[in-house]
């Protein structure tokens, strides 16, 4: 808080009162001030801080900066330091090293472990994987140097694009870099949990990979950084974004695989990946030997990859100390240990907006050592949230209404709607541009037909909506049914119960629909407006309200929001995109691409695009508050799609898209009342792993070699 507060007041161009300042004197450097808190660095010179380090970088980069690179890590700090003092009267330069050094050579819990023993005389691995002959220096100085070696800092140069770096300070978590990679360093697992839009996804592997994670210089930090994410386009899209921010090149140091589809170079730092992917590697090789980190983001999904992940991480961490107290023991005695076979200890950062910590702190047989939580507590743009009056069942009607309304009465942003299926966005995007076209030739307010008239409501468009298709057999899901499919994917499906999350491993999406009406036939209330005719009728009259009603308090609402912020784009077409999972690749990316001036983006996502995605230009959410998800019947070990309330902490991450890139609004179509009620809107929602049958897990586990 003292640090914010002294930000808000430096940026503002005010004095910073003596006790939130981040500086303090240090009696050894007269007059030079030394940063308190290392995010006072890059405030001060945020390029210089990293180039005067001096560089180790790795891959192609490293070429660029020949003439910086210090090669062995050994006392780097120390020389650094003399020297550039010695070259230059300039503060903030002296300030910027002091801040690394200060941070970099903070000493850690790991460095304890890789003490060798002083009357040891044999050689060791040095930071750069590459051998330090001990043999003809004294007992002290070989522990001294393996000491400082390990202790050293590392700084990887990073030129980021200038836009970047002026947004990234402005991030609340930069100024948390510290408190993050202190407990990176201290603790084997780490949980992060920070505000939708705070910089988790983008920032913390820049963070990793600046202090040398991910880079072959370092036998500590040697191996990737990686990175899970639930859903696939949320792996295409951090990673492009991570590689730009960082200057980097998509595919060569930022590198990302999903299911069918791997752009990763032989130098990669940083590895972007679905959970799946992460499941099959750790099948092939337990030790995770390619990574120095793993970070599981989203963990409050609770996915069944993730929490299976999770599982294993714990293990893997173990194993890893084992392995690693154990080549240490025979680098002690004398042997050789080839570089390539040297592991470091891994670490684990679990991150996420909304975090049930107790589930993870808790569970003494997951974490031997609680695990500590830091917590990012701000976002960076505000997002304010609307309620509906009612909860109205015709959710899909409402949203329609609700765009046209936004569209109608609010100044220019893009609209991302949340639906919750495939047949569902493509339903609502073709009534959009309809809608757009008529709008566009037209008097803006006008939503009917060209000729006056309000748009016909079709009882097949309905039924097209819905895949209300009373000759298709009934059908259900074998959840076990998935398990075996498509052996020679580098994926693994662990059935999940829900085909947006994980539906590029899924291959039987397109019954969805179809297994949610039939399902709706039994379950009563929550599909009940799906069945036959009389719920087209209710549709049918929905859709004609829509055109024909008064929005008189959403029109209230809405103008006094334009009035705050400027003219409507009434009279700009509707670039209405499609969003979710089954989605080729590259469609699923159009909505990053940028819109023409003139024309307001409208996306129809289903839960895809929940988590992770910051698609720019979005400043209002529309969320109907409704998702499929897969259930189990636990008497018949059969799956089927149902269309339910989300969780509290789904609706906040889907509040949160709207604040990415400035402030927004989140229109939930849903009451507040009803909201509050914990029956309807869940805290959390359940993990995956309670409700499948157990039997299927287990026999994932097996064929992972996993006993117990
Ligand atoms: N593609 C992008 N274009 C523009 N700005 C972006 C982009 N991606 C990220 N940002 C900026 O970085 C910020 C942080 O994004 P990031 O994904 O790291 O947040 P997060 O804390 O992980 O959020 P979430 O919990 O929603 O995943 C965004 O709010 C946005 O300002």
């Amino acid at each position: 808080e003292k640090r914010r507060r002294a930000m808000q007041l430096s940026k503002a161009g005010l004095d910073v009162p003596e006790e939130l300042s981040l500086f303090k004197k240090n009696s050894d450097q007269k007059g030079v001030p030394v940063p308190e808190n290392s995010e006072a660095a890059p405030e001060a010179c945020p390029v210089k801080l990293v180039q005067a380090a001096k560089l180790c970088h790795p891959g192609s980069e490293r070429k660029n900066h020949e003439s910086d690179a210090v090669k062995p890590n050994i006392g780097i700090g120390v020389s650094i330091l003399d020297q550039k003092t010695e070259e230059t009267n300039d503060d903030a330069d002296i300030l910027a090293h002091q801040s690394i050094l200060k941070q970099k050579t903070e000493k850690t819990n790991d460095d304890d472990d890789i003490l060798v023993h002083p009357k040891v005389r044999s050689s060791v691995p040095s930071c750069s994987g590459v051998e330090i002959d001990m043999q003809d220096k004294e007992p002290q100085q070989g522990e001294a140097a393996v000491q400082e070696c390990f202790n050293s800092p590392i700084v990887v140069h990073v030129s980021r694009p200038h836009e970047v770096e002026k947004a990234r300070r402005d991030l609340p978590i930069i100024m948390m870099e510290q408190e993050i990679m202190e407990a990176i360093y201290e603790n084997s697992v780490v949980i992060l949990c920070g505000e939708t839009g705070c910089g988790k996804t983008t920032q913390v592997p820049q963070f990793l990979y600046e202090a040398g994670f991910g880079t072959s210089n370092r036998a500590d930090r040697k191996g990737m950084i990686g990175i899970t994410q639930p859903r696939r386009v949320a792996v295409l899209a951090t990673s492009k974004r991570v590689s730009y921010e960082l200057g980097l090149k998509l595919g060569k140091e930022v590198g990302f695989q999903v299911r069918h589809d791997k752009k990763v170079g032989n130098n990669c730092s940083i590895k972007f990946m679905t959970d799946g992917i992460l499941l099959r590697e750790v099948q092939s090789d337990f030790l995770l030997k390619h990574y120095s980190v793993i970070i599981l983001d989203e963990a409050h999904e609770r996915s069944l990859n993730t929490d299976i992940l999770i599982g294993m991480l714990s293990r893997v961490i173990k194993a890893r100390k084992f392995v690693y107290a154990d080549q240490q023991k025979q680098i002690r005695s004398g042997m050789k240990i080839d570089p390539a076979d040297m592991v470091s200890q891994l670490k684990v950062v679990l991150m996420s907006a909304t975090l049930q910590l107790k589930d993870f702190i808790s569970n003494r047989r997951l974490f031997d050592v609680i695990p500590p939580a830091v917590e990012v507590p701000t976002r960076q743009f505000p997002v304010t949230v609307h309620f509906a009056k009612r909860t109205h069942d015709d959710y899909l009607a409402q949203a329609y209404k609700k765009v046209l309304s936004i569209h109608k009465s609010l100044p220019p942003g893009g609209i991302l709607v949340f639906v919750t299926g495939q047949r569902e966005v493509d339903y609502l995007c073709k009534k959009l541009q309809r809608a757009s076209k008529r709008q566009s030739g037209k008097k803006p307010e006008m939503v009917g037909d060209e000729d006056g008239s309000r748009p016909e409501i079709e009882e097949k468009e309905i039924f097209e909506a819905y895949d209300i298709d009373r000759t298709e057999p009934e059908h259900q899901d074998d959840i076990f049914s998935s398990y075996g499919e498509d052996e020679t994917d580098d994926e693994v499906n662990v059935a999940s119960s829900d085909a947006e999350t994980e539906s590029e491993m899924d291959t039987d999406s397109d019954e969805e629909d179809s297994v949610a009406h039939e399902t709706a036939e039994e379950d009563g209330p929550v599909l009940s407006f799906l069945k036959g005719a009389e719920s087209s009728s209710v549709l049918k009259a929905s859709f004609k309200a829509i055109s024909g009603q008064p929005e008189t308090a959403e029109e209230a609402s809405n103008a006094t929001i334009a009035e705050k912020s400027g003219p409507s784009a009434s009279r700009a077409r509707l670039r209405v995109l499609p969003l979710y999972a089954m989605l080729p690749a590259s469609q699923q990316l159009r909505v990053f691409h940028g819109i023409p001036e003139g024309e307001r983006l409208v996306v129809v996502a289903t839960n895809v695009a929940e988590t992770s995605l910051t698609i720019p230009g979005i400043t209002y959410v529309v969320d109907t508050g409704k998702e499929k998800v897969k259930n189990y019947d636990h008497a018949t070990g059969m799956a089927s799609y149902e269309v339910q309330w989300i969780s509290k902490a789904s609706a906040s991450q889907r509040a949160g898209r709207a604040g990415r890139t400035g402030p927004g609004h989140c229109y939930r179509l849903y009451s507040g009342a009803a909201y509050s009620k914990d029956d309807l809107f869940p805290e959390f929602t359940e993990p995956e792993i309670k409700k499948m049958p157990v039997e299927g897990i287990v026999l994932m586990l097996k064929s992972m070699n996993i006993d117990k």
